[in-house]
């Protein structure tokens, strides 16, 4: 993959549609809106042409077209767009002729992002964010990721990397006293002092694991014994059928999930096996799968029938008490809430109360970390902040509290990728759409 080829895409969906956006960037970038354009508009300025074919001069389409120089482009680079119109004809005919320019191909998955970031235009924070929000499925999670991808994360992490380098730096002087044999008690309480803040500031974010669940859903796992309802919940909630609800026990073998949008936070509803014994091994997988789901999950709703043997519920974070078929009994002093997924009694109560519970654990898109890379890195700070201080405060030798400093700076930094990040890179990319 040479990077100084053109490269282009369609950036817009799949499909027909009005208008498609085929997104060119690179050195070519100028020369293919002259070839196929007739001449090249002002710099950001939209202009319409006829495109034609270089060669035999046939019109392709009639398209508004867009001239980026770089640096300040998207990429960094020379860019160019046309929005064309979306029939698949006319996608075809426009990127047949691209793909015969010479030194131009089309785009790999995310490589107009690797560029960007290869070229400065963004930090690795902001790659991330700017995935999350191609991929927000609900308004906190758009939130959430806007914010990053305008650099809340990354510009504490780099004002985080600054001050421990601050820190460093003081070190480094004081060592020059302690050849003299004696370091002044102010210069050390002072890095002493900054070291701390630093600790207990990365500690706080470190604490706030909300942004993580954001990003990947509250987690709500529907389980009880065979025919407790489960399945039909499942469908209540997603409002669709998307598992199979019949009245032969053990229907449910394996695991099946919905995402659902409640209130604007993302929820992941969970059907499970129902909890009994069997001698089925299939059965008893999917079981030992439900009981597995209930304990990772951030709230199991135990479903409670009116008919049957009382059964134990799996062991959960946070559990609620729901009894099923209120149209056929409503006597069910145990439990939190009683529903009929066949009427539709009380759903909207327990769906209040899943809104209620998503929100008090996924916050209000105040925490910085939403990725378990952010979460690494600043452990690592941490930890290294701790070892740095108890050095200093034990009168360890200067040099290894300043090697701390310094494993904290280098662990902050890969954060925005500053620091070597190459293997995080391919993962990253890989997992955009191709024009992103
Ligand atoms: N009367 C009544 N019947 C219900 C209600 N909810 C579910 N059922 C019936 O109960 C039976 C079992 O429902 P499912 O949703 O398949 O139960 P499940 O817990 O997923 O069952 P397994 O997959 O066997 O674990 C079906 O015949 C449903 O139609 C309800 O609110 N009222």
């Amino acid at each position: 993959m040479r990077s100084d080829d053109t490269i282009f895409a369609t950036a817009s969906g799949h499909g027909r549609a009005a208008v498609c956006i085929v997104r060119i960037s690179g050195p070519q970038s100028w020369t293919i809106l002259n070839t196929l354009g007739g001449s090249v508009p002002e710099p950001r300025r939209a202009a319409v042409r006829i495109l034609r074919e270089p060669g035999s001069g046939e019109p392709l389409d009639q398209a508004l077209i867009l001239w980026m120089p770089g640096p300040r482009s998207f990429t960094g680079e020379d860019q160019a767009e046309l929005h064309i119109h979306g029939g698949l004809a006319t996608r075809a005919a426009v990127l047949k002729v691209l793909g015969t320019i010479p030194d131009c191909r089309p785009a790999e998955a995310g490589e107009f992002t690797r560029r960007a970031f290869l070229n400065g235009r963004m930090d690795l924070s902001q790659v991330e964010g700017l995935a999350d929000v191609i991929d927000a499925e609900t308004e906190a999670q758009r939130r959430q990721a806007m914010l990053q991808l305008e650099g809340r994360l990354g510009d504490t992490a780099e004002r985080w990397r600054e001050e421990i380098l601050q820190a460093l730096a003081l070190l480094e002087a004081s060592l020059d006293f302690s050849d003299e044999g004696d370091v002044p008690e102010d210069l050390e309480a002072d890095i002493l002092q900054r070291l701390d803040r630093l600790h207990v500031e990365i500690g706080r974010a470190l604490a706030n694991r909300s942004g993580e669940r954001l990003r990947e859903g509250f987690t709500v796992v529907l389980a009880g014994p065979p025919n407790a309802g489960k399945s039909t919940l499942l469908n209540a909630l997603a409002r669709r059928d998307v598992a199979i609800v019949s009245p032969i026990a053990g229907t449910t073998r394996d695991v099946i999930e919905v995402h659902c949008d409640l209130g604007g936070l993302p929820v992941v509803v969970v059907d499970t096996a129902g909890l009994r014994e069997s001698g089925d091994l299939i059965e008893q997988e999917g079981v030992s799968r439900a009981r597995a789901r209930a304990q990772d999950a951030d709230l199991v709703l135990w479903l409670v029938p009116p008919e049957g043997e009382e059964t134990d519920p799996p062991a959960a974070r946070r559990l609620l008490r729901v009894g099923t078929k209120a149209d056929v009994s409503r006597d069910r002093d145990d439990c939190d809430l009683v529903i009929s997924a066949s009427t539709g009694e009380g759903l909207a109560d327990l769906i209040t109360a899943l809104e209620h519970e998503a929100e008090t654990a996924l916050g209000q898109g105040d925490a910085l970390l939403t990725r378990e890379r952010h979460r690494r890195a600043l452990e690592r700070a941490h930890h290294s902040l701790a070892a740095g201080r108890a050095l200093l405060e034990t009168g360890g030798p200067i040099e290894l509290a300043a090697e701390e400093a310094r494993l904290a700076s280098r662990a902050v930094g890969e954060i925005t990728g500053r620091v070597d990040v190459e293997d995080v890179l391919d993962r990253l990319f890989s997992s955009f759409c191709i024009g992103k």
